[in-house]
């Protein structure tokens, strides 16, 4: 029997709604991956709502959660480590520790850095040092990086001319480290209204995939999370990065339909579970090259 592989998830957890973890834990679970979730923070809800309650990790109870699971015999059987929303650099680099210790037992573990700065309509929303520590810390250390434009405008400096543009700004983010960078959302002069579109990047070749803009009257949280888990997950159980890609698009795209149709802010997760682990829609990506 094919083994379940282990991931340990390192990001916020909302009490009420769907971010970070609490966007992408079930959903991987869903798909059939046991996840070790590690909240960097606990609030009562995300923070779009512009007020909440609750509490930042201590950056050392990173490492020390890390080595309870090496006490207990059982970090060697972690397959992949996927970071999210970092409150502070010091969370970063802490997690980047554990990374190390993760990979010391089983060489084999990917990481997955999600580097959440925002979202192109609502401008930055992390202190310089942490997108300091994404672009020269993270970046060298990890497998895939999955940004969305404005994180990778930030990497850049600079803003995409065209689709081409994205594509060489992401093959310059590929040239840091990464085996893939995955661009989540792109933004560009001339991109048409009525699709969103999305970047797959690796040493192998450059895929563009295209999906339907959907309209809502808030934009709901958690998609990104929800995009970087589901890859994750996907490529931990054997797809590959094409496929995962294509996979974690389209689960996404079921979860923003039951989600428009039950007019929910936030992301309809429980009653889309079963479109999460089986699309019936599926988008193509398509071969792109410079
Ligand atoms: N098909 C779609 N139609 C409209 N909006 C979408 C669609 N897919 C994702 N979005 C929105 O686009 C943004 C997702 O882009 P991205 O920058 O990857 O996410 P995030 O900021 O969640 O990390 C979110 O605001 C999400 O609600
Ligand atoms: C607590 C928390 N975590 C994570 C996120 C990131 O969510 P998204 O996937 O929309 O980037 C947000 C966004 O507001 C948040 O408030
Ligand atoms: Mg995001």
């Amino acid at each position: 029997m094919k083994r379940t592989p282990h991931l340990l998830a390192i990001q916020s957890h909302v009490v009420f709604g769907h971010a970070g973890n609490s966007a992408a834990v079930f959903p991987m679970q869903r798909v059939g991956v046991n996840v070790w979730p590690l909240n960097t923070v606990q609030f009562s809800n995300h923070t779009q709502y512009g007020q909440w309650t609750g509490d930042v990790l201590a950056p050392h109870q990173i490492p020390e959660l890390v080595e309870g699971i090496a006490a207990i015999g059982e970090l060697g059987n972690c397959d992949a480590v996927l970071s999210g929303y970092l409150g502070s650099a010091a969370q970063g680099r802490a997690i980047l520790t554990g990374v190390a210790r993760i990979k010391s037992m089983n060489p084999k573990a990917l990481y997955l850095c999600d580097p959440v700065m925002g979202h192109p309509e609502k401008g930055c929303s992390v202190p310089a040092e942490v997108s300091d520590f994404l672009l020269e810390e993270a970046a060298a250390v990890a497998d895939f990086m999955c940004p969305n434009q404005l994180e990778l405008d930030s990497f850049s400096g600079r803003r995409p001319q065209s689709l081409f543009d994205c594509l060489a700004m992401a093959r310059a983010l590929l040239a840091r480290g990464p085996k893939a960078v995955l661009v989540k959302h792109l933004a560009y002069p001339g991109k048409p209204a009525d699709v969103f579109e999305m970047l797959l990047v690796t040493g192998e070749g450059s895929w563009h995939l295209r999906r339907p803009m959907l309209a809502f009257p808030r934009q709901p949280v958690g998609v990104g999370d929800l995009t970087s888990g589901l890859f994750l997950a996907r490529v931990l159980l054997g797809d590959s990065l094409v496929a995962a890609f294509e996979f974690a698009a389209s689960a996404v795209h079921e979860v923003l339909l039951e989600t428009q149709a039950c007019a929910s802010y936030e992301l309809e997760l429980v009653r889309a579970q079963d479109r999460i682990a089986h699309p019936r829609v599926r988008f193509e990506a398509m071969a792109i090259s410079l």
